[in-house]
């Protein structure tokens, strides 16, 4: 019985494992890391290092393996994200919402990012990281600054989430499988 399951394990993930491309932009300490570290390996931490160029990881989930590119958010690494992003399964792009005077120039590289026409067509996820903080902004408030009904040349999605209490990581993550084929 147990190598009739480990077989049917081992085979079911040859023949049915599913992939999907991630690239995870956003402003210097958005939480791209934190996000990558706590779907990765469920770890969450206050100090964690600034990226510098970018990060490779894989997570599984299932039977959809992530190839997650976390890619550095400080101004000199800004111009390196369309490349990241191109023939990607989607885009993730982290804003602290609960640092709202950040939203503007959030707003600014989101859609230059998204003005590079290779990328057209590629769908867009957006992280209201850090909801755990009293005063964030609400899904209506990111819609509004960030100008997401401004985007109409792929799918969109947003949602208000933290990565320190975990909270909604269950839906961002059934959308990025959702992305995998
Ligand atoms: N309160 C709170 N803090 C968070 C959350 N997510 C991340 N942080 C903190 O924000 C800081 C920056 O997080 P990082 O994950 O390094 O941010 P980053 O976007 O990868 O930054 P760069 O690599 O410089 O682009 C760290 O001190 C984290 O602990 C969250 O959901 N809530
Ligand atoms: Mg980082």
């Amino acid at each position: 019985m147990f190598l009739f399951s480990a077989l049917y394990s081992f085979f079911s993930r040859l023949f049915f494992s599913k992939t999907a491309e991630i690239t995870i932009v956003g402003l210097q300490a958005s939480g791209k890391t934190s996000f990558v570290n706590v779907i990765g390996s469920g770890q969450w931490s206050e100090d964690v290092v600034p990226t510098v160029a970018f990060n490779l990881r894989r997570v599984r989930q299932g039977n959809v393996t992530l190839k997650v590119w976390d890619v550095a958010g400080q101004p000199k690494f800004r111009n390196m994200w369309d490349r990241y992003c191109r023939g990607v399964d989607a885009i993730v792009f982290v804003v602290d919402s609960h640092d709202k005077d950040t939203l503007p120039i959030a707003k600014f590289e989101l859609h230059s990012l998204l003005d590079c026409a290779p990328l057209n067509g590629v769908p867009l996820l957006v992280l209201g990281n850090k909801n755990d903080l009293p005063g964030h902004a609400s899904i209506g408030e990111l819609i509004h600054a960030l100008d997401l009904d401004k985007i109409h040349n792929r799918p969109v999605s947003c949602y208000s989430c933290s990565m320190k209490s975990q909270h909604n990581l269950d839906i961002v993550m059934k959308w990025l499988s959702s992305r995998a084929s």
